[in-house]
C-alpha cells in the first residue's frame, strides 16, 4: 500500500534505545514519500545519535521525566512540562500531524496528550517486556499497540496488540570479519569482547568489567576487547586496559556498531530491547548483566527472555563477582558448539521486517483516517 504526504509525528527522544527505531522507521516513511518528524529531548545522546542524520527532520523539546512527588526536581519537572507544552503545541500548529507513533519514554506524553486532544490516530511502540508508563497511561486511547517482544506484558485487548519486532537501523548489517578486523586494526585470529552499555554508558557494567579483566591475563595473546565505555568512564578504562597490555579500542560512544557487532565473538552488555534485538539480529552469543535500576525491573524481564531461549546468559550486578564473570566467559569462549548455539537461538528470535511492518500500519491507520 502506497500512499503519499502523511505528516507523521514521532516522538522517540530521550534515549537511543527508542531514537534509533525511530530513526528506522523515519527513513524508511520518508522513501516511501511521507513526512516525519522526530520528537527529540535535549539529552547529550539524543544530539550524539542525530547527528549523523542530516537528512531526517526533528525537534526538541525541553521536557525531562518524571522525578516522584517528593523530588527536589519537582519545581523544574513543572517547569519544563509547562514549556514543553508550549513548544510541541507550536509544533503542532506548523507541522500538523496526520498521525502519531510514539516510541514510549518521557518524551511521548506530550505529543500523544495533544494529538488525542485533537483526535488524532496515535500508535504505540513498546519495545520491552514490561510496559513503560506512557504505554500504560495512553494505550486504550491508542489505535494499536506495537510490542518490540512477544513476551511483553501488558494488558489491552489482544485485538489492538500487533508484534512488530523492534526496527533496526538501516547500517545494522553485518560485514566480513576479518575485513571488520582489519579496517580498525583488530587481530582476526583473537577473540573479540564487545562490552558496552546501552547508548549512555553503564558505570556499574564497567567497573565489573575492570574487575575482571586481571582474572584473564592468561589469555592476553589470545583475547581482544571492543568497549564503549560512556564519557565518564573512558579515561579510566583506557588505563587499566593500558595497564594490564590488553589490545583493546575504546570509544566513550560509536557510530560503528555494525561494524563491532560483525567482529565480536561474545557481547557483554546491559538488556536495553534495542540492544537485545541487535544482538540476535547478528546471531551472537551473550553475556547480560540487567541495569538493576530500570522501571520496573524491564531490563531483568528482557534479559530473562533470552535468558530462557538459551540465547544469553544473565548476571544480577548486585550478585556477579568478576570470578564468575571471568568463568562464564571463558566457558563461551572456548566451547565454540556452545556459543555458536547461543547465537543461532539468538537469531531465531530475530523479527527482520519490523521497520515495513510498522510502516504497513501507519499507512493502514492513515487510509483509515482520510476516508
Ligand atoms: C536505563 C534504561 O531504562 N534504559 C532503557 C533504554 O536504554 P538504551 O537507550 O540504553 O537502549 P538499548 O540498550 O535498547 O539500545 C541502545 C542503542 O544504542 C546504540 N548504541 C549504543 C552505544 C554506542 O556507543 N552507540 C550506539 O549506537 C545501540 O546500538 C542500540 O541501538 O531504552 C531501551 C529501549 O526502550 C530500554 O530497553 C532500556 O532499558
Amino acid at each position: 500500500m502506497i500512499m503519499k504526504g502523511g505528516n507523521i509525528l514521532i516522538p522517540c527522544g530521550g534515549t537511543g534505545g527508542h531514537l534509533f527505531p525511530g530513526i528506522a522507521v523515519a527513513e524508511k516513511l520518508m522513501e516511501i514519500g511521507h513526512n516525519p518528524l522526530l520528537i527529540l529531548s535535549e539529552k547529550e545522546v539524543d544530539k550524539e545519535a542525530i547527528k549523523n542524520k542530516n537528512n531526517i527532520a526533528w525537534q526538541s523539546l525541553p521536557v525531562m521525566g518524571w522525578p516522584g512527588f517528593f523530588s527536589k526536581k519537582i519545581f523544574s519537572f513543572s517547569l519544563k512540562l509547562f514549556r514543553g507544552y508550549k513548544k510541541c503545541h507550536s509544533i503542532f500548529l506548523t507541522f500538523n500531524p496526520d498521525l502519531i507513533l510514539a516510541f514510549g519514554g518521557f518524551i511521548s506524553a506530550i505529543p500523544l496528550y495533544l494529538g488525542l486532544q485533537q483526535k488524532l490516530p496515535l500508535l504505540l511502540h513498546e519495545a520491552n517486556a514490561t510496559a513503560g508508563l506512557v504505554t500504560k497511561l495512553f494505550s486504550r486511547f491508542s489505535q494499536y499497540v506495537l510490542l518490540g517482544m512477544k513476551e511483553c506484558e501488558i494488558n489491552v485487548s489482544s485485538s489492538k496488540k500487533i508484534f512488530t519486532g523492534i526496527p533496526l537501523r538501516k547500517e545494522m548489517v553485518k560485514i566480513d570479519r576479518i575485513e571488520a578486523c582489519r579496517s580498525l586494526d583488530l587481530s582476526p585470529a583473537r577473540k573479540t569482547l564487545f562490552i558496552f552499555g546501552g547508548s549512555q554508558g553503564a558505570h556499574g557494567l564497567n567497573q565489573l568489567v575492570l574487575k575482571t579483566l586481571p582474572f584473564l591475563l592468561e589469555r592476553k595473546d589470545q583475547i581482544q576487547f571492543v568497549h564503549l565505555t560512556g564519557s565518564k568512564d573512558y579515561e579510566e578504562c583506557l588505563r587499566s586496559y593500558n595497564d594490564l597490555g590488553y589490545k583493546a579500542l575504546l570509544e566513550p560512544f560509536s557510530h560503528r556498531m555494525a561494524t563491532y557487532y560483525s567482529l565480536s565473538d561474545l557481547v557483554i552488555s546491559r538488556a536495553g530491547a534495542t540492544t537485545l534485538t541487535e544482538i540476535c539480529a547478528f546471531g551472537l552469543p551473550s553475556i547480560l548483566i540487567p541495569y538493576p535500576y530500570a522501571t520496573n525491573d524491564h531490563q531483568k524481564k528482557n534479559a530473562v527472555v533470552l535468558e530462557k531461549a538459551k540465547a544469553a546468559f544473565v548476571f544480577e550486578e548486585s550478585k556477579a563477582s568478576p570470578e564468575t564473570l571471568s568463568q562464564t566467559l571463558k566457558r563461551v569462549l572456548d566451547d565454540r558448539q556452545l556459543s555458536q548455539e547461543m547465537g543461532r537461538r539468538a537469531q531465531l528470535m530475530f523479527e527482520p521486517n519490523s521497520t515495513d511492518k510498522i510502516v504497513e500500519i501507519v499507512e493502514r491507520c492513515l487510509c483509515k483516517r482520510r476516508k
